[in-house]
């Protein structure tokens, strides 16, 4: 039996904080996407089977997004559904990059290196309360 609807599933999923001269790396997922059509994001992405977490996070930051990272430090980990038999557990870490010429794969249809009020506007409340109760923001130096 593969990923079935009818078994429990655990996924492990790590994201960036991907940091660029103040800003914050978000994608806009595709329109025709099943689950959160259309919503902003962090980068990243479930870890392969025998990943090192770092390692999965810089292959999924270079397929979403086409640029190198240096994956710096654990900002907060969380867990959540997104259906009774699909557990969540996401781990973000701050992410420096050097490089801000973003690349789309078909996953996305938007990026934006945003300011923290842009943070606040785009991103959805569960990720923005994930960012208020770790205190990510205060942790990077971003511009306003
Ligand atoms: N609570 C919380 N959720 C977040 C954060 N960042 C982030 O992208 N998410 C959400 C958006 C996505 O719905 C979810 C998992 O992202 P994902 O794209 O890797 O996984 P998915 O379940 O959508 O699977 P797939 O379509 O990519 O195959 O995590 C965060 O910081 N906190």
């Amino acid at each position: 039996m593969g990923e079935g609807i009818l078994e429990n599933n655990i996924v492990v999923v790590v994201k960036g904080v991907i940091e660029n001269k103040g800003r914050v790396l978000i994608l806009k997922r595709s329109g025709a996407d099943e689950v959160a059509a259309a919503s902003w994001e962090t980068v990243g992405g479930k870890i392969d089977f025998g990943e090192e977490l770092e390692e999965a996070l810089a292959r999924e930051v270079k397929e979403e997004a086409g640029i190198e990272v240096s994956v710096e430090k654990l900002l907060f980990a969380t867990t959540f559904f997104t259906d009774p038999h699909r557990q969540i557990v996401l781990l973000t870490y701050l992410c420096r990059a050097t490089d801000d010429q973003v690349i789309l794969s078909e996953e996305h249809s938007e990026y934006m290196w945003a300011t923290q009020s842009e943070l606040y506007h785009y991103l959805p409340m569960t990720i923005i309360n994930d960012f208020k109760k770790y205190n990510v923001i205060d942790k990077i130096g971003m511009i306003d």
